[in-house]
């Protein structure tokens, strides 16, 4: 029987679990919002095997509660609770929260790009984020809805418009495209994935995703490089064309929320040295326009500590990194016109 000890072992080390225990008075409630979706449900499993979370909050336009009412039954300690649009549904839910999750939104279909997600999930995203700027201004926020080059850019206007931005605190999730490069480097290699770390930098669509392979040690050539580059920008797509219309990544995208809200935590809880990648409000490149950056980013208990620069890079890096600046620049102007536009 999986009983949910053992899973909340597998996945949170003993370490993990006496840093937790030396830590237990901090209350860390964190929020999902979109939580019966197909990133959603998965995500909130996985929030509530985390020892470090002590309540959870599901909002979705339907469905939470239960969700909600299933995830509860686990035996961990936190706490759940499910909110629908009724009432004060969504302030309550974001009441407290330290950390607010959003994959709310559509996903994909095949022959779509994550831009042609713009229209749809624009206005939900710009919806949810204005509700998280009155009810939760100091929360951390982590933007998993897609188009995440542009989902970001128009949390943060209206943040602006609030009068509440901290660009310590918007995150858009990469994680999953750092997790497929490790996982695709080590298929190649033979090597075990959980050691291997490759920095990806830029974006979160085709080639705004820029995998610095090099840094890692790897001397991939000609073909073999240009595959390797290629599955990782498009590695959503790989999974959005296996399913078929039924949508997008949303298992291994759950791991690699859970993963960053983890981090997030444990940065909180006073853990030194937790270093994500996410694209966050950055100085990499402002002087060239490009105002928001995918980098590695040391966590720390205010939210984003340092960002580290994108480092040395080979020739055919940087060919990759000029076109992605490129999009890049396009889909972050694109979300802010349309936030200002839309407000
Ligand atoms: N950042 C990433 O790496 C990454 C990875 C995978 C998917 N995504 C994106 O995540 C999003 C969600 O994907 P999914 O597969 O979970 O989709 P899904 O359709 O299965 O779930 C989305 C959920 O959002 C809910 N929702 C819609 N509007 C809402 C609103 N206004 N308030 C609250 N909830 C609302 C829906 O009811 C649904 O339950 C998509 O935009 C997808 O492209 C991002
Ligand atoms: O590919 C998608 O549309 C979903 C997500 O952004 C992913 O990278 O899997």
């Amino acid at each position: 029987m999986f009983a949910a000890r053992q899973a909340t072992s597998a996945i949170f080390g003993a370490a993990q679990r006496r840093a937790f225990s030396a830590s237990a008075a901090n209350a860390s409630k964190v929020a999902v919002l979109g939580a019966a979706g197909g990133i959603g449900q998965p995500l909130s499993l996985l929030l509530k095997l985390n020892p470090r979370v002590t309540e959870l909050a599901l909002y979705d336009i339907k469905g939470a509660p239960g969700v909600a009412a299933d995830v509860a039954h686990i035996n961990t300690k936190s706490t759940v609770k499910g909110y629908d649009p009724t009432g004060d549904g969504i302030k309550d839910c974001l009441k407290g929260a330290e950390i607010v999750l959003i994959p709310a939104g559509v996903p994909r279909k095949p022959g779509m790009t994550r831009d042609d997600l713009f229209n749809t999930n624009a206005s939900i995203v710009r919806d949810l984020a204005k509700a998280a700027a009155e009810s939760c201004p100091d929360a951390n926020l982590l933007i998993i809805a897609n188009p995440v080059n542009s989902t970001v850019p128009i949390t943060a206007e209206v943040f602006k418009s609030k009068g509440v931005y901290n660009p310590k605190k918007l995150f858009g999730v990469t994680t999953l495209d750092v997790v497929r490069a490790s996982r695709f480097i080590s298929q190649l290699k033979s090597t075990d994935p959980a050691s291997e770390s490759i920095t990806v930098v830029g974006g979160h669509s085709g080639a705004t995703i820029v995998p610095l392979l090099s840094q890692a040690g790897y001397a991939l050539e000609g073909q073999e490089l240009a595959d390797y580059v290629k599955r990782v920008q498009f590695g959503g797509d790989e999974v959005v064309q296996a399913k078929g219309g039924a949508g997008s990544a949303t298992l291994s995208m759950a791991m690699a929320g859970a993963r960053f809200a983890e981090s997030l935590l444990k940065a909180a809880q006073g853990e030194k040295g937790v270093v994500e990648p996410t694209f966050v409000d950055s100085p990499l490149y402002k002087d060239q326009g490009v105002t928001y950056f995918a980098s590695n980013v040391t966590l720390g208990p205010q939210g984003v500590e340092e960002i580290h620069p994108v480092g040395k890079v080979t020739e055919y890096e940087q060919g990759l990194l000029d076109v992605c600046l490129k999009d890049l620049k396009g889909n972050i102007e694109k979300g802010e016109k349309w936030a200002k536009e839309n407000p």
